[in-house]
Order: C-alpha cells, then structure tokens, then sequence
C-alpha cells in the first residue's frame, strides 16, 4: 500500500480555530497563529516551499511574486470571494491552478450593503453617536434629525450577479423599485421575481437613481467604473453605497461631489488603497455625509467557517485528482 503524503498547505493569515484543526487533520498545514500579515520574502518563502498557498484578499500574489514559486507550488486555494489579489493568468502560464470561495458570503455582504443603503439616509450612526457620546437630546421633536425615506425610491444596482441578486431581493422587501446594470441581462424569471429593470446604458441608469450600490467585481474592466464624468450624472440628492471594491469608484471624485453638495451621501465597506485610509474620507464621516466602515462585508462567524470550508473542498478535490468546484481561470476579457 502507499502512503500519499500528504500536500504541504502554507495558510498566510489566522483563520477560525475550526478551519484550523480541519486543516491540520488533513493537510501539513502551517498556520499562522499570531496572524502578523507575511512580508514579501515571507511570501516568497512560503510560494517556494508550498504544494498549495491559502493567501486571503489583502496578500498581493502578483507576476512577480508566482515567478518566484517553487516546482511544487500547483494550487493557490484563495480565502476569499474575490481574486482581484491575484494575477491569475501569470498562475495559469506558470501551470498553477486558483480557486475562491464564491457564494457563501453573498447573504452577509447582501446585509451590509443593505444596512448602509439605510445607514445615511436614515442617519442611524449620527442619532446612535450622539446618545453614546452622551451628547445633549432635548427630546422628540416633528423636526429634529429628519433623514430621507427610502420606501418608494429607486435602487440602481451596479454588478447583477449573485451578491446584487441578493442585494435586490432585501431592498425589494424594503419598497425600493430595482434596476440594475450588468454585461449580461440576467434570467427573465429572477428580473420577474425582483420586478427589476435592465438599464443596458450605465449611464442613463446613474441618471435617474436614488441610490446606487455597487456590487461587481474589481478587474481592469472596471476600474474607476464609476469615474468622475459617471457621478457627475447621479442626481444631488441620490447616495452611492459600495460593498463591492474600493477601486470600482473614483475615490476623489467621490468625496469632491459629497462635498459640495453634488451627492448626497455615501455608504462604504471598502475604499481604494485599504487598509489607509484617505483623511478626506474620514472628514466627511465626520461631517454626516458618510458612513465608512472597515471592509465588514463578510464579517460573520459563520460566513468565515463557510469559507474555510470552500477552501478544504477545493484542495481536497485538487488533490483527489477532480476539477476543484471554485476554479477561477483567467479573464478573457
Ligand atoms: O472575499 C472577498 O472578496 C471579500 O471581499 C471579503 O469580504
């Protein structure tokens, strides 16, 4: 009989002790308990002596970086839903397979997207602030803190796959009419269900929204998709809100149009060049105009064991000799 050794698993970051013991039961696994992000010659020490490599979204596994991997490197096995961190057609040439754990954190990042699209509107982190820093209420009253009604506005819906599906499906339960643009029109039986509008110009749709959320992936492809002439064309009353990735918006066109009065608010899980954040940024969240928080989406117990769960599946099946389920492979467009 022969004894398969088993495959050499190099984890870059803390991941929830269940994940761990799995992981050490079947893998050689290196865990990184004191979870201190890897520096770049621990990265690339860990590419050269690695059979698989579980970096998460902010390790930088670039060109460069898979240059450097050692003959053994096959799989990087992603802790996480986006692959933006990784150069995948580099990984592809080199004969190194990717994988994500799409889907299981669709619902978590669906819910604080719609937390934020209530968030500034309703000024729900204004009225909490006030009472926790023990600032002065005088009490009800027909006109103090009034916000916006989000009931009966209209939701633009930037990236219509499964996190804007699930997006849509909460802000329709909320009395938002849904409209969305995407590269593909999705099934008639989900625009059915959701009552949503396809809007094939982005353009015309940022015209004519009350709140836009962003939910598609960061590539090339959308990069700065909405730019600065983009927001110049959402109404001075509308808010944006943006789970998807800090770089699909125009960060300083973004804060310059809230700040004279052009937007009327933002809501932000992540925001270009995390985790530094731009100071004007945290001026306007001072100021009310926006809320910002530090990149939650995803952040349950149970979001976080789903996908430690996807990525012992995808080793595992690499390894029995399968089609990992979460293959990424590189972009053709
Ligand atoms: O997995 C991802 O891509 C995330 O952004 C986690 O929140």
């Amino acid at each position: 009989m022969t004894v398969r050794k088993k495959p050499l698993v190099v984890i870059t970051r803390k991941l929830p002790d269940q994940v761990e013991t799995r992981m050490r039961e079947l893998f050689d696994a290196k865990l990184n308990v004191d979870d201190k992000p890897m520096t770049q010659p621990e990265l690339v020490a860990a590419m050269k002596e690695a059979d698989v490599l579980v970096p998460t979204i902010t390790d930088r596994i670039d060109a460069a970086l898979i240059a450097q991997a050692g003959e053994k490197l096959k799989l990087i096995a992603n802790f996480g839903n986006g692959v933006d961190n990784i150069d995948v057609a580099a990984a592809a040439k080199k004969g190194i397979a990717v994988t994500n754990t799409p889907n299981v954190l669709n619902e978590d990042t669906a819910d604080m997207t719609m937390a934020l699209i209530l968030a500034v509107p309703r000024r729900l982190t204004e009225g909490a602030e006030l009472l926790k820093s023990g600032g002065k209420w005088a009490g009800w009253s027909p006109t103090w803190m009034l916000g916006r009604r989000i009931w009966g506005k209209r939701l633009g819906i930037v990236g219509m796959g499964r996190i804007g599906t699930a997006v849509a499906r909460r802000a329709k339960a909320f009395g938002l009419s849904i409209h969305y643009h995407n590269r593909k029109r999705v099934a008639p039986a989900i625009e059915d269900e959701l009552e949503a509008t396809y809007w094939d110009s982005l353009d015309q749709m940022l015209a004519r929204m009350d709140i836009i959320s962003v939910n598609c992936p960061s590539t090339p492809a959308t990069f700065h998709l909405l730019s600065a002439r983009r927001l110049e064309l959402m109404q001075p009353r509308s808010y944006l809100v943006n789970t998807a990735r800090g770089d699909v918006v125009d960060e300083e066109a973004l804060i310059r149009l809230i700040d004279e009065g052009k937007l009327a608010g933002a809501g932000l899980d992540v925001f270009e060049h995390e985790p530094s954040m731009n100071p004007k940024l945290q001026k306007l969240a001072k100021a009310n105009k926006i809320v910002i928080l530090p990149h939650m989406g995803s952040a349950t117990i149970e979001g976080r064991i789903d996908m430690g769960e996807k990525v012992i599946i995808n080793i595992r099946t690499f390894f029995d000799g399968h089609r990992p389920p979460d293959r990424v492979l590189p972009r053709t467009v």
